[in-house]
């Protein structure tokens, strides 16, 4: 987690639930130019690799026109798909208001982008990761309901203690997750589809090593924040991932984990099952 700043509390400008205004003119005609590119050389490079439920609901990007979204524009489009709004916020932001938001169906946008130095690969989650690499899926009705249900997860886990399993289920689904698809394996983790490099290693590379998800494996499996994950968790379908959380009384699980030491990024653990086709 080195590289990354994560706010204790909302600096000026940012209100008590960590939302701001997008104020969308402060955006210099360089930033434009720099989201142009990573949408254009992005949406290329997806296909075969992404999920058919990223690439349905990246045209929602597209319909956007050219320039960074002005979000009045682009969120009553969202909206219409499964009821989702994207707020601004200043960057990562705790736990608690993160769910929070979540649970109400908006998703936290960080409000900068990324330089035109970091385009295939940013350490920081930024603007482009947040809204080209989420908003897709968000437009997605199962993927929507199951990131409500983890918004409330989230949200009682706070309450036992145990927000941080939840935290490691976000990092290997929401954001570095792959899905069983079109006979292959496909990328809908954000964290992978906004970055071209870990995409292409995630899907292909024999280096990369692929489980099958198991809900309690992956709760203990910590994750790094500034480097290409050593482990990705395959899903059989968004319909599973929605019913594991949306059904599943935690409890139990986090009394059972509590008792076992976390696994570092990579280790193995007894019962691991490799993902074949
Ligand atoms: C839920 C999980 O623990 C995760 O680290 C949260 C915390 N705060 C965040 N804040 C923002 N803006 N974006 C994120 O993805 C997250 N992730
Ligand atoms: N690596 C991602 C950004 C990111 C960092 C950390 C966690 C999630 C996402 C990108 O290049 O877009
Ligand atoms: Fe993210």
């Amino acid at each position: 987690m080195a590289a990354t700043h994560v706010f204790e509390a909302p600096p000026a400008g940012v209100a008590a639930d960590w939302t701001m205004p997008q104020n969308w003119s402060q955006f210099s005609a360089d930033d434009h130019r720099t989201w142009d590119q990573l949408v254009a050389r992005q949406s290329q490079a997806l296909g075969g690799f992404a999920s058919q439920a990223f690439l349905d609901g990246l045209d929602i990007l597209h319909l956007a026109g050219p320039g960074i979204p002005d979000l009045a524009d682009l969120n009553p489009r969202l909206k219409a798909t499964t009821g989702w709004e994207i707020v601004p916020v200043p960057g990562v932001i705790p736990n608690e208001p993160f769910f929070r938001h979540l649970a109400a169906r908006r998703f936290p946008a960080a409000n900068f982008l990324r330089g035109p130095d970091s385009l295939d690969y940013s350490e920081e989650p930024d603007m482009f990761h947040d809204l080209f690499g989420h908003l897709p899926m968000l437009t997605n009705p199962v993927f929507a309901d199951f990131l409500v249900a983890y918004g409330k997860a989230g949200l009682r886990a706070e309450t036992l203690g145990a927000a941080d399993y939840l935290g490691r289920l976000y990092l290997h689904t929401v954001e570095f997750g792959l899905v069983r698809e079109a006979g292959g394996i496909r990328a809908y983790g954000a964290g992978l589809l906004s970055s071209i490099a870990e995409t292409v290693h995630a899907v292909t590379s024999p280096g990369a090593r692929r489980l099958r998800f198991d809900l309690a494996r992956v709760m203990r499996s910590d994750y790094l924040f500034d480097d290409f994950q050593p482990t990705y968790f395959v899903i059989e379908s968004f319909e599973h991932l929605l019913k594991e959380t949306d059904e599943t009384d935690f409890t139990p699980i986090y009394a059972r984990l509590k008792e076992l030491p976390l696994l570092a990024p990579g280790e193995t653990a007894e019962g691991d099952s490799p993902f074949t086709l």
